[in-house]
């Protein structure tokens, strides 16, 4: 079949395999609750919300793989979305790797999209996908920076670090998820040598490794990772007005 005549397939694949070690001591972070429902299943339905999600995989911790299949089980999908679980690594980037290999054929475009950014808001998600199908071979949703930023020779902690530069910052974005990819391209950077490796903290900054372009779409505030215990709070928050403003 040409490129032009293959129809475009697209899944999302949730790397939650994390601990939540900045969050503070307890259930793994996906499984934290938000609003009385898991952090991974707000996540799993963020993704489901657009109709051009039809697979969701997503790469649960090793030892909770079962839980995570139930809990998914228990909470109601759309019809049209399917789901896999599949158990995760010890990094990031390994968890993603993993979930990317359960792809199935016939899959074009891949969302990746951290559990831990359990808000975000459909629109967001369908900008992505439509600047992939547009032909952009990755595509990440960003926003410009609100702080200025130095960049350190790193010290102990509680050291003070020299400031070595100061990046003009209305160059600089801070990226969310999810990324979007073709599909062949982010296998070909999970695969190269060149782009896996340190300092590699998204897909995105992957692919860039292998002289691939990366275009920025626009981000949304409510995009944010539930990282420390205070992001917990705020995102207690926005689920609240958005179930007040949604009368449920
Ligand atoms: N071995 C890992 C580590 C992280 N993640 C996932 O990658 C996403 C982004 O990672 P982060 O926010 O850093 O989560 P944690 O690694 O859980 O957090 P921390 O670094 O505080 O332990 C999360 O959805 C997390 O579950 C994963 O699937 N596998
Ligand atoms: C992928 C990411 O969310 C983009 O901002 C981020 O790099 C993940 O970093 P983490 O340290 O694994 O949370």
């Amino acid at each position: 079949m040409s490129e032009e005549a293959r129809p475009h397939r697209t899944a999302a694949v949730i790397p939650a395999a994390g601990r939540g070690v900045r969050l503070g001591p307890g259930a793994p972070k996906a499984l934290r609750t938000l609003g009385g429902t898991p952090m991974l299943i707000h996540a799993v339905r963020a993704m489901a919300a657009s109709r051009a999600v039809s697979l969701v995989v997503v790469v649960a911790p090793p030892e909770g793989a079962p839980e995570v299949k139930n809990l998914l089980d228990e909470h109601a999908l759309p019809e049209r979305t399917d789901y896999l679980v599949v158990p995760g690594g010890e990094t990031r980037q390994e968890s993603v790797r993993l979930g990317i290999e359960a792809l199935p054929d016939g899959i074009t475009t891949v969302l990746v999209h951290d559990a831990a950014r359990p808000l975000v808001p459909v629109d967001t998600v369908d900008a992505v996908v439509e600047a992939v199908r547009d032909g952009a071979p990755a595509v990440v949703p960003a926003l410009p920076l609100t702080d200025t930023v130095k960049q350190v020779e790193p010290r102990e902690k509680g050291e003070p670090e020299p400031v070595v530069a100061t990046p003009e910052r209305a160059l600089l974005r801070a990226v969310q998820t999810p990324q979007g990819f073709d599909r062949e391209m982010l296998q070909r950077a999970h695969r190269s040598e060149t782009a896996v490796g340190e300092g590699a903290t998204d897909c995105a900054g992957m692919v860039e490794r292998l002289g691939a372009p990366v275009v920025v779409v626009p981000g949304h505030e409510e995009a944010f990772k539930v990282t420390r215990p205070l992001d917990l709070v705020l995102a207690e928050a926005v689920l609240a007005r958005r179930r007040a403003n949604d009368g449920f």
